[in-house]
């Protein structure tokens, strides 16, 4: 079946099948007044100019003069939860710290309370409605985190209401396994002992269910050394890796995903020189959550080091019920733009082509070029600039996943 997408303003996306480092990542390929084939859910050709409809059988998506550019992808998000953090939240305004309240008793502990109550069923509609949010603002791929769980069952339940929603949902889930996200209440005074039954038990029950491993890197959570325990035996699993790293503190977790090798290492505000020339020896996306460290009220990641150094930055909502519940993909490009100092290129880089490397997903996604899927957004615009001009306004129009149009901001609003 093909598809054809005509009367494109501008096509604005990074290209390749490799994610950007360094200077790279501001390389954006513009092609004006153009056309995008697909065939099957599969790019087949762009091109400037007219497309010859004479004898075209398939079916025609009118883009009517505005600009076009590759499906978001949101490498980092927490979006299977149970119970929201509303109070914490008020509390963080009144000035509590992120901390202070996970310290307490409160922050993840708590939604690993109300995770565990909920059902799957009550989860998968929780999920299917999140989804639908993520769409309208442009994403069509997204990594989700279990970590909600924190014991066999629970975690493997996430794991589980992911897969079925990646099997009836547009967008594609990328899944990782989380189980070292916060030592569980009933382990409070035995780290130890949770360490070696994900080791022994957690690890060998998720094989298969995800791509990703992925812990909190953190003081007083999971140290540096148990970290790289627990790492080494996600890799020896067949898992590729992910940190949460030098979000709060710096213990050097920048440093341990450059040393285990890690597809990325996630939040980075307080990473030394030293652990982000690691990280870019080592070709260990740096993804960015700009909308976590304005929800923190913290210092932003230092995106002009990591990039200006060579390193590939990625961009994430961390959308989630507690640090960061916003999936906002315009406050990110806001907030990138402004605070990081990223230029749009960037910041469309990031967002797609380095996202995408991000999940693993690099060859099939990320950009529009012949062989990708065509997995794209029209923009309510004409040019690609108003992505962070138009400040923190969703300006995405139309959203097409593998060829299909699957969203359409006119046809939510009644007439
Ligand atoms: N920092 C650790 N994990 C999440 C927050 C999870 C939560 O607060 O529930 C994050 O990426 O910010
Ligand atoms: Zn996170």
């Amino acid at each position: 079946m093909k598809v054809l997408v005509k009367n494109i303003s501008e096509i604005a996306t990074p290209l390749g099948f490799e994610k950007k480092c360094g200077k790279s990542m501001k390389d954006i390929k513009v092609y004006k007044n153009a056309y995008i084939l697909t065939e099957d859910g599969v790019i087949v050709e762009v091109a400037e100019g007219k497309f010859d409809e004479s004898g075209f059988t398939g079916d025609i998506i009118d883009a009517e003069n505005k600009a076009v550019i590759p499906g978001f992808c949101d490498s980092h998000t927490h979006f299977i939860f149970g119970g929201y953090r509303d109070e914490e939240y008020d509390m963080r305004l009144k000035g509590a710290s992120y901390m202070e309240i996970q310290e307490a008793g409160g922050g993840i502990k708590s939604t690993v309370a109300a995770t565990r109550e909920e059902s799957f069923d009550t989860l998968y509609e929780k999920g299917l409605d999140r989804l639908d949010s993520m769409l309208s603002m442009g994403v069509t791929t997204v990594e989700g985190k279990s970590g909600y769980g924190l014991d066999i069952e629970n975690e493997l339940k996430q794991l589980d209401v992911m897969e079925k929603l990646d099997s009836v949902h547009a967008l594609d889930i990328v899944k990782t396994y989380m189980p070292a996200h916060d030592v569980p209440f009933e382990y409070k005074d035995n780290k130890e002992g949770y360490i070696d039954l994900m080791i022994n038990k957690g690890i060998p029950s998720a094989k298969g269910k995800a791509t990703f491993f992925d812990i909190f890197t953190e003081k007083g959570i999971f140290e540096i050394e148990e970290s790289r325990r627990l790492l080494q035996a996600a890799k020896d699993a067949g898992f590729k890796l992910k940190l949460h790293a030098d979000e709060i503190v710096d213990i050097g977790g920048g440093y341990l995903a450059g040393e285990m090798g890690a597809v990325s290492a996630d939040h980075l505000l307080m990473a030394n020189d030293k652990s982000i020339n690691k990280m870019i020896e080592a070709g260990t996306i740096q993804t960015l959550l700009p909308v976590t460290a304005f929800s923190l009220n913290a210092d932003y990641a230092r995106a002009r080091v990591m990039i200006d150094n060579g390193g590939a930055v990625a961009l994430g909502s961390d959308f989630n019920p507690g640090s960061c519940h916003s999936n906002s993909i315009s406050l990110m490009i806001a907030l990138a733009t402004i605070y990081m100092k990223m230029t749009i290129e960037e910041t469309l880089t990031a967002l797609t082509l380095n996202g995408a490397a991000a999940m693993g997903r690099e060859k099939e996604v990320g950009s529009i070029e012949e062989g990708k899927l065509a997995d794209l957004v029209i923009l309510d615009k004409d040019r690609y600039k108003f992505l962070s001009y138009t400040i923190g306004v969703n300006i995405v129009e139309k959203v097409i996943k593998r060829g299909e149009l699957v969203y359409d901001k006119k046809q939510a609003y009644i007439d």
